[in-house]
């Protein structure tokens, strides 16, 4: 391989370079010396020195050539276009990324003038930093639209230098960068920033800690918090707590699943007032799935809701009596039917009708009954129950539904006030005095139907034969309730006019000792002297007493009763006997007992020991703790306690020991079929037995035949009472058949 020489090297070294390279051919010049020789030896030195002068040019040509060639590589294909414009502004050289850029060929730009190519408004702009760069010699850089061949134009940015051309001219090196994608970001970035600070909708953006990254204005409104305020800070600051954990639990696994989450949600602006917002969370993951930021955006739907509300509440509410209308009924029936069977609770529907209600608009006109109407709703309104639904179905037809009823029978007693209040006479604005009247139907769940469509169905027939029957009444779906509930109203009314006529009386039914035969007390027992029907049992009007609350003002009546007799017989010499009066269970749960009897006791003197309170088993077991503390303090007070109808209901040996208990009274019905009855007898004897271990005096109800007497005595019952030895009989009979027996 040839030794590379360097072009650059002195003529000495030259020569001394051929010297050595001759001095190493076969034929050694030196050793024959002469002129003819010298000169052969002078020629080939000349001539090694030419080739290697030969030799050093075509190494340095193909240097030239290839630095050329990369020189024309970078040239040609670099990213940005270079462009040599003369004085004259005609294209002198361009690469070929220019003419990329153009959509040109470099054939036809060369020799153009370079203005053909700038749009025609930008071309200002270009002369002048032309001249500016002649003027002052320094580089120009500018942005400006270049026009491709097919019309389109685009961002460039110019980078123009002056140079001295080959003829001393002046020309310029022009860099030309196409920045049409970095103008269109920078738009887009111009656009988002702006969307971003100008929306609506608060937005802020969270790494993926949930830590505040960025907040837009619109969230600093809504929210009351500056941007300072929630840097750095989560999401949390926000939360109103409505929204209890497994809310956010499901939020986030949606977030994570779908990337995506939306929703109503109630957070807190900074000054604690509560809003409702709609919110939209976006998890943002970069190239690895990995998620980087979540991006909130939300709106203040207070203003939404509330339309919303006043829509919902519109169509579901009658404009002129503000009532709940027809649609809204049928969602509190099934609702009311749902819970009810759930629970197993009574309800009703009254399907109403005014009578009489088109001779008021024929007469006053339409704006009169409109007035009318918007009575009567105030009027159902304030008659009912805050659980009740008064609703108006259109026209004069108005419907009630009656929840959580403890009997058919109430429905009755709200129909019957209804009726009562709607005929009292009605003022208009106009001053005139009318009077209308209503009729109304009732069905009850579950007896008279199952669903909404049955029961409006069968009140709707309930109604029309309330109308058909002559108007102002009410009538069941079923008759034998209508009968039912009327007779019960009229009781009432009729026990309420007895008690102020003073048509109760106190009956006493001696109480016998079983060994001796001794009468040792009596029971009180209520009778109602009615003038036309004579005595009702009380059978007939306690559960109406009950049902009514009568029986707490009856009640009381007969203990003081009771007691002011019972210490007229003490004064009076008869032997001190125990009195025994029955408790309701309304008695017992409602008013305070204790203290009314206390006082009772102490107005009359009659001392405690002698007055025997019995009370039924059911009332006892109702509130069972309470009950005990009940039985406790009438204890403290000195009376006795008996349990009453002991069998019949619960039995639970377990309340017998925790209450205070002094007798134990067997059910008449367990007396009735002794002895013939082998169960009864059983029964009978182990109720003596049960009452024994317990301590309890025993005493049976009932007796009517020596045999009951018989066996009760063989089982060690203490006491009875019973036809056998008499009825319940008045105060004076009584103290006839005590002063017989002794
Ligand atoms: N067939 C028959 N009956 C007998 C016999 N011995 C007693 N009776 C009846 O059995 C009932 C016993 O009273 P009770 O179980 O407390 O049952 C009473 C009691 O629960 C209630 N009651 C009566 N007076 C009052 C009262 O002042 N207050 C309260 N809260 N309830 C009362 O009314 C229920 C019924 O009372 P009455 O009709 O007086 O009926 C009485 C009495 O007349 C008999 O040998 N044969």
């Amino acid at each position: 391989m040839k030794k590379q020489l360097d072009l650059t090297q002195d003529p000495v070294q030259l020569r001394r370079n051929a010297e050595q390279q001759l001095a190493v051919k076969p034929e050694p010049v030196v050793a024959t010396l002469s002129d003819e020789k010298k000169l052969v030896h002078e020629l080939q030195v000349h001539q090694i020195e030419l080739e290697m002068l030969y030799e050093n040019l075509r190494h340095a040509q193909d240097e030239l050539e290839k630095s050329w060639a990369c020189y024309f590589d970078l040239y040609d294909l670099a990213p940005i276009g270079y462009l040599t414009v003369s004085d004259a502004d005609v294209i002198l050289n361009v690469n070929l990324t220019a003419t990329a850029l153009l959509g040109v060929t470099r054939k036809a730009l060369i020799k153009k003038p370079l203005t053909g190519f700038i749009l025609a408004a930008d071309q200002d702009v270009y002369y002048l930093h032309r001249k500016q760069l002649m003027e002052t010699g320094k580089k120009q850089v500018f942005e400006l639209h270049f026009v491709k061949q097919n019309g389109i134009a685009f961002w460039v940015r110019l980078e123009m230098n002056l140079t001295t051309a080959t003829d001393g001219g002046q020309m310029f090196r022009v860099v030309m960068i196409d920045i049409s994608l970095q103008k269109a970001n920078d738009d887009y970035l111009r656009q988002a920033a702006a969307m971003f600070e100008s929306a609506r909708e608060g937005v802020m953006v969270t790494d993926a800690d949930a830590k505040i990254l960025v907040v837009n204005r619109a969230f600093t409104e809504l929210t009351g918090y500056s941007t300072a305020e929630v840097l750095g800070q989560t999401p949390q600051i926000l939360k109103s707590g409505r929204q209890d954990e497994a809310f956010y639990q499901a939020m986030w696994v949606e977030i994570n699943n779908t990337g995506y989450w939306q929703g109503e949600i109630w957070n807190r602006r900074k000054n604690g007032e509560i809003y409702p917002q709609m919110l939209s969370i976006s998890a943002v993951r970069n190239e690895y799935q990995q998620v980087t930021h979540y991006v909130g955006v939300f709106s203040d739907i207070t203003q939404l809701k509330d339309a919303v509300d006043r829509l919902d509440y519109l169509a579901h509410h009658d404009p002129l009596t503000d009532l709940p209308n027809r649609l809204l009924l049928f969602a509190r029936l099934e609702h009311c039917i749902e819970l009810s069977s759930r629970e197993r609770k009574l309800a009703a529907l009254l399907m109403l009708d005014l009578d009489r209600f088109k001779d008021v608009n024929d007469s006053f006109g339409h704006l009169a009954g409109d007035e009318l109407l918007q009575q009567v709703a105030r009027r159902l309104t304030n008659r009912l129950r805050g659980v009740d639904t008064v609703t108006r179905l259109g026209g004069d037809e108005f419907a009630l539904l009656l929840e959580d009823l403890s009997h058919p029978q109430d429905a009755a007693l709200v129909a019957a006030e209804i009726v009562k209040a709607l005929s009292e006479p009605w003022r208009l604005s106009n001053g005139a005095e009318v009077r209308i009247g209503v009729s109304i139907g009732i069905s009850l769940f579950p007896d008279h139907g199952k669903n909404s469509e049955e029961l409006l169905q069968h009140a709707d027939a309930a109604l029309y034969r309330a109308k058909d029957e002559g108007r102002g009444n009410f009538k069941y779906f079923s008759e034998d309730l209508t009968e039912a509930a009327i007779r019960r109203i009229n009781l009432e009314s009729l026990l309420r006019r007895a008690i102020v006529k003073e048509e109760l009386r106190i009956y006493y039914q001696p109480q016998i000792d079983i060994n001796s035969g001794a009468i040792i007390g009596a029971e009180a027992l209520l009778r109602w002297h009615h003038p036309e029907e004579g005595v009702i049992p009380p059978s007939q009007f306690i559960p109406v007493a009950e049902e009514t609350g009568l029986i707490g003002e009856i009640g009381e009546w007969v203990l003081l009763e009771v007691c002011r007799q019972g210490q007229c017989w003490l004064e009076a010499g008869i032997p001190p006997l125990t009195l025994a009066v029955n408790l309701s269970p309304h008695q017992f749960r409602h008013g305070d007992i204790v203290a009314s009897l206390a006082a009772i006791l102490n107005e009359t003197g009659f001392p405690a020991e002698y007055l025997e309170l019995e009370l039924t088993e059911s009332a006892l077991m109702t509130r069972e703790s309470e009950a005990v503390q009940i039985l406790e303090q009438l204890r403290t007070l000195g009376v006795r306690l008996a349990i009453d109808d002991f069998g019949t209901g619960y039995s639970s040996l377990a309340y017998l020991k925790r209450f205070p208990l002094d007798r134990l009274k067997i059910d008449k019905s367990f007396i009735d079929d002794i002895p013939q009855l082998e169960d009864d007898n059983e029964i009978a004897a182990a109720i003596i037995g049960i009452a024994h271990t317990l301590r309890l005096q025993v005493l049976a109800e009932g007796v009517e035949t020596e045999d009951q007497l018989n066996f009760l005595k063989k089982h060690g019952c203490d006491f009875y009472q019973g036809f056998y030895k008499s009825p319940a009989v008045s105060a004076e009979t009584f103290i006839a058949l005590l002063k017989q027996c002794t």
